[in-house]
């Protein structure tokens, strides 16, 4: 349990009612302000202090890309300026020869104490002040580096002090002042005295060689493979192609064992979140025993108390170590891949550990005064019996008297969230499985959940399947994970800054961590080309990342044919269910049927994440509602989940069709009752407080659970991204979004074939070579304008630049079909199938909106008011 004073962002908390206040004052005036509080002239010199060591430990945390992101209750900058003020000192000392007697005093503790070495102290001391700054979270790293230093001191002062022979401390102080200090001679002279210095200096080589193993964090028995693996890197830099074969070997391990129980999975109720075991536990024990509340954290300190209407004195923040993080052995993740490939999954550090989970703050206490102060006003017969503390929320339990009505405490909910100050008050009656009414209040003091303790967490760790995903907390406090076959398909939906994006960020990282790509593929469309661009590249992609809603609609039906595909092999084979096709593959029980040439090889999970249906919807409406039933209807056992996310879930967004279809349901904040209905059918969505506050409806679940979503940071994101490429390349399959016509692009293109074509039709369209109305209508910068003219210009489209007139066009409407086709490589396809996707996209925008069309279809290209030089316009076609 940690202690801590009120910290000054806490006594920064907007004013309380004065209904709460005054009874603070009247009734226990000793509570406030906290009998620990420091004087003020502390405080200021701490909060200056403070001040500017997040100043300097921000700045380092932005250079480079590892650190950015911190959790700010992780921060240890206070301690790390300390350190960088020492080394500022010694380093006056010793390098510049700051005189004086503040001189003589620091020379006298640094040089007496470890000699020689004194001169370079301050080098260590920067190195751990910038660690501890950049990475307060590694304090397991940061500990084992410290020992690991203070290690390599002792020996190397200890080797000096006898190399220098030995000087006495008491007879000649300036001689060891000279030599290893008094640490040097603590450690020289009994092992000179005892062993003599020929065997005392290679003992303490032997001591400093070890150190260097505990700072590198390098077991004895892993010295020959790191040695190797040096060497190979060497013979890497200069073939990098070509990995030395010592380095493979010694990676792979004996065997991969597959701890997985056959049916481990099976312990995970279909689409159902998974509470941690002990946890649930601790929660029955007490509701056995019609205890208060079962605070969080399994396995951990459990707080109880009887709170009511007489609460305790504040006390303490109750704060619990670290989640269950131990090391688990060596996860079965190194598959094989081929015969000669092995890929290592993410190591489980990559992801950080999360600031510990309160189990009650000063806060908490706070809100159970004004709950029970709120109670007697109001004059009735029911107390606050305990809480629960989440990351977000904590829920407040209220027992009733006998005789006393539910309805008399839910009419209360305006008056209760006036006294705690807070709009977002929501009451649950009854709390499920007990009979207690639940009053979820937001902490003033909430915490970041962590994607990394929630994927060490046991609940994690019991199944190895790997469509398991951290999804966050629930208000409890207990881990919440998701297995996402089990979904089988996903909703996710909230307003803008919600916390969307962060959980599709969360699922994909998530997925990263526990599986190869061997096991999960992924289809990833991301139509707004921003939220997914950090995975382009990674080998569990199965096609490179969607970013055209036509492309993504064409996707979707690509993952109907593949559907199909592996149903007709489950009926081939006589199966139900891909995970028995791939376990009768595994066994050698599937062999291709007579006269085929196939190899059969086990189906991968196909997690397709839709992040932002509602662009899809608006190209195709059609076509993606059909193929997003075909799949949801049928593809579980075929081994395919959607996730479809959007931030706009109106019903022509999320139609009756795909919400029939896709039953787990996660909703962020909405900005509307109506949104929150469309998404779980039921209100509570707009109630939530945003950043990552959740409701979370897992298919067959009578109610939905409020969860704080997992959040991962940039930062690591990068690290897993970049762990996972460079274990192997993505191997995309071509037929996902049809490619063939591109191969013949002429290679002047390129990239540009889409803008090319878009640029042919405006021009051709509106009979009006001009590269300054390429550069509005397709957003493009003059050069990227001017490139695209001078290929229209190639193919004889546009004639020749004529300064600064609009250049002729060469090509009538009519032909536009053909033209668009040559530009493809293509031969011309029959009538209205060579239109491009920006085309189908005005036809489809066309029809469906009422009058003024014309008006709103220009606005698909341009925002800009029409300027005179638009002759261009989509009704003159
Ligand atoms: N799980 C979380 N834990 C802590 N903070 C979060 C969490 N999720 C989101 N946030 C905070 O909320 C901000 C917005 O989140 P996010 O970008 O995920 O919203 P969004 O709903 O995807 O918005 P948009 O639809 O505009 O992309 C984040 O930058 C972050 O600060």
């Amino acid at each position: 349990m940690a202690t801590r004073t009120t910290s000054p962002a806490r006594s920064a908390r907007p004013a309380r009612p004065s209904v709460s206040s005054a009874a603070r004052s009247g009734g226990r005036s000793s509570r406030a302000p906290s009998p620990s509080r420091p004087p003020w002239p502390v405080r200021a010199v701490r909060g200056l202090w403070l001040g500017i060591a997040h100043v300097i430990g921000g700045t380092l945390r932005r250079m480079g890309s590892g650190a950015r992101g911190l959790d700010p209750a992780l921060r240890k900058d206070g301690v790390a300026l300390l350190l960088l003020a020492l080394a500022i000192i010694v380093a006056a000392r010793e390098w510049f020869g700051l005189s004086g007697a503040a001189g003589t005093v620091v020379h006298a503790v640094t040089a007496g104490s470890v000699g020689v070495l004194a001169v370079l102290l301050p080098v260590p001391l920067v190195v751990l002040a910038v660690r501890l700054m950049r990475h307060p979270e590694r304090g397991q790293d940061n500990g084992r580096v410290t020992i690991g230093v203070a290690i390599a001191v002792v020996a190397v002062t200890g080797i000096i002090h006898v190399a220098k022979g030995v000087p006495s401390a008491t007879r000649e102080f300036a001689a060891v002042q000279d030599a290893g200090g008094v640490v040097g001679w603590l450690v020289g002279t009994p092992l000179t005295v005892l062993l003599s210095e020929w065997v005392a200096i290679p003992v303490l080589v032997l001591l400093a060689f070890f150190s260097l193993l505990i700072i590198t964090a390098t077991p004895v028995a892993a010295i020959p493979r790191k040695l190797r693996g040096l060497a190979g890197r060497k013979d890497d830099d200069a073939a990098p192609t070509s990995p030395p074969q010592e380095e493979v070997d010694a990676a792979r391990p004996p065997r991969p064992r597959r701890r997985r129980a056959p049916r481990a999975e099976a312990e995970v109720v279909p689409g159902e979140y998974v509470a941690d075991e002990a946890y649930a536990r601790a929660a029955e024990t007490a509701a056995a025993t019609d205890e208060t509340t079962v605070m969080p954290e399994p396995g951990r300190k459990r707080a109880r108390k009887k709170t009511a209407p007489e609460p305790e004195p504040v006390a303490p923040e109750e704060e619990l170590s670290a989640p269950p993080t131990e090391p688990l052995p060596a996860r079965a993740e190194q598959l094989e891949l081929s015969p000669d490939i092995v890929y290592q999954l993410p190591a489980d550090d990559v992801l950080t550990k999360g600031a510990p989970h309160k189990v009650r703050s000063a806060a908490n206490d706070r809100v159970v005064e004004a709950l029970s102060n709120v109670l007697e006003q109001f004059e009735i017969n029911a107390k606050v019996t305990g809480f629960s503390r989440g990351p977000t929320v904590t829920r407040y339990e209220v027992e009733l008297g006998a005789g006393t009505k539910v309805e008399r405490v839910t009419a209360l909910s305006k008056n209760i969230a006036y006294a705690v100050a807070s709009a977002d008050v929501r009451i649950l009656s009854p709390i499920p499985g007990k009979s207690a009414i639940g009053i979820e209040i937001p902490n003033a003091d909430r915490e970041t959940v962590s994607l990394g303790d929630v994927l060490r967490s046991s609940v994690a760790r019991r199944t190895e399947h790997p469509l398991v995903m951290g999804v966050g907390k629930d208000v409890e406090g207990g881990y919440v994970v998701a297995n996402l076959a089990k979904m089988p398909h996903l909703l996710v939906a909230g307003a803008t800054g919600a916390g969307k994006s962060s959980f599709v960020n969360s699922m994909i990282t998530s997925i990263m961590m526990r599986a190869t790509p061997e096991e999960v593929r992924m289809v990833l469309v991301d139509p707004k080309r921003v939220e997914l661009t950090i995975y382009e590249g990674i080998p569990h992609l199965i096609t490179p990342i969607i970013t055209n809603p036509k492309k993504a609609a064409e996707a979707l039906e690509w993952v109907v044919r593949e559907m199909d595909a592996r149903y007709d092999d489950l009926a081939a084979y006589g199966y139900k269910h891909i995970d028995d096709f791939n376990a009768g593959v595994r066994a050698g029980k599937v062999k291709p049927l007579p006269g085929s040439e196939r190899t059969i090889s086990t189906y991968p999970y196909l997690l397709v994440v839709v992040d932002e249906l509602a662009d899809l919807m608006m190209v195709a409406p059609r076509d993606v509602e059909a193929s997003v039933q075909r799949i949801t209807q049928l593809a579980r056992a075929a081994g395919i989940h959607l996730v479809l996310a959007t931030q706009r879930p109106s019903v022509d967004v999320v139609t009756g069709l795909i919400k029939a279809n896709v039953p787990s349901r996660l909703a962020f904040a909405t900005s509307s009752l109506a949104d929150s209905r469309v998404v779980l059918d039921q209100p509570g969505a707009e109630k939530l407080i945003g950043q990552g506050d959740a409701l979370f409806l897992p298919m067959g679940a009578p109610k939905p659970m409020r969860v704080q979503g997992a959040w991962v940071t940039e930062s690591e994101v990068h690290a897993v991204v970049e762990h996972v490429k460079s274990q192997l390349q993505p191997s995309y399959r071509e037929d996902v979004v049809p490619t063939a016509a591109k191969k013949q692009v002429d290679e002047d293109i390129g990239d540009d074939l889409d803008l090319l074509l878009q640029a042919a039709e405006l021009v051709v369209s509106s009979q009006f070579g001009s590269t300054s109305m390429l550069q509005r209508k397709l957003r493009v910068g003059f050069a990227k304008a001017g490139r695209l003219m001078d290929l229209l210009e190639s193919r004889e489209i546009v004639g020749p630049s004529e300064g600064s007139k609009a250049r002729d066009v060469l090509i009538q409407p009519d032909d536009l079909p053909a033209t668009l086709a040559m530009l493809r490589g293509e031969t011309p396809a029959p009538s209205g199938e060579d239109v491009p996707y920006d085309v189908a996209a005005e036809v489809d925008a066309t029809t469906v909106l009422p009058t003024g069309d014309a008006e709103v279809v220009d606005d698909y290209y341009d925002d800009d008011a029409p300027s005179d030089e638009d002759a261009w316009n989509l009704t003159n076609r």
